[in-house]
């Protein structure tokens, strides 16, 4: 079953040429669908176009059969509840000022009003803090620390907990592991397997990282100079018929 579909999306910035055109694809409801290529060829615009961040120039979005392209940020409200994001930085993305409890609870705060939440409940600060620290395989200890007192992969772990706290359909995952060290990454993305089956997430798993994207997707898209060049089962990332790109990139993984 479709969660997202995106038609013919492209984006221009200012007077220049397309950094993507074009962009076709369907995400299907629990999976784990891979978007693969090189520094520069389009992937965290095209996530940023899908979170409404950057405006787009043409073409449709889609949750649920429900339009997005077009809605105000008061429309969409209703919508950012269900497609959260972790991007690469994760001392970027939470405030230096807050403790891991403060931080952990944000969305939650947020969105509680519209929230119904089959896994995660919420009854009391501490309880919920600590329901969270334990899905993301944390110790309860962190929750009075602050961001910078913590490593990269727990950090990680925070801004994964902190999305789905609040049980979003959809998860964009912008090179999350590609701040950590091999050992991290190898924990980050079986955690990120484990949480997707268990909470019945899906996700858009962005990177530039072949092996990675092969160890935790059902599906592989692959962009060049922001158009999706290949697209396949990921059992079929050896097939003979793959594009020339996709073999080049599998050569030097
Ligand atoms: N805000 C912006 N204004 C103008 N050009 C931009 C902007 N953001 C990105 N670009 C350009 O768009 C192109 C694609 O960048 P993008 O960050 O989407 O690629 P990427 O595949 O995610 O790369 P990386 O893996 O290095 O993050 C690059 O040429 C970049 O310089």
């Amino acid at each position: 079953m479709t969660l997202l579909a995106v038609k013919e999306l492209s984006k221009t910035y200012r007077q220049g040429s397309p950094v993507i055109s074009n962009i076709t694809f369907d995400l299907n409801k629990g999976e784990c669908l891979a978007l693969v290529g090189e520094s520069g060829s389009g992937k965290s615009t095209l996530a940023r176009c899908l979170l409404r961040i950057e405006q787009i120039d043409r073409g449709k979005i889609s949750l649920n059969g429900s339009a997005l392209e077009q809605l105000s940020e008061r429309q969409l409200k209703p919508f950012r509840k269900n497609i959260q994001a972790v991007f690469q930085n994760p001392a970027a993305s939470l405030n230096p000022k807050l403790k891991i409890k403060d931080a952990l609870l944000d969305p939650y705060e947020q969105y509680k009003s519209e929230l119904n939440l089959a896994h995660f409940s919420y009854p009391s600060k501490e309880a919920s803090v600590n329901q969270l620290l334990e899905a993301v395989e944390l110790p309860t200890s962190l929750a009075d620390r602050y961001p910078h007192e913590l490593s990269g992969g727990q950090r990680q772990r925070v801004t994964i907990a902190r999305a789905i706290s609040i049980e979003p359909e959809l998860i964009i995952l912008d090179e999350p592991t590609a701040s950590l060290d091999v050992i991290s990454q190898d924990a980050v993305l079986r955690l990120l397997t484990d949480l997707r089956k268990n909470l019945n997430l899906s996700y858009l798993f962005i990177s530039h990282d072949l092996a990675a994207v092969n160890q935790v997707s059902q599906r592989i898209m692959v962009m060049k100079d922001g158009q999706i060049v290949d697209q396949f089962e990921q059992e079929h990332l050896l097939a003979e018929d793959r594009h020339a790109y996709t073999k080049e990139l599998v050569s030097t993984f």
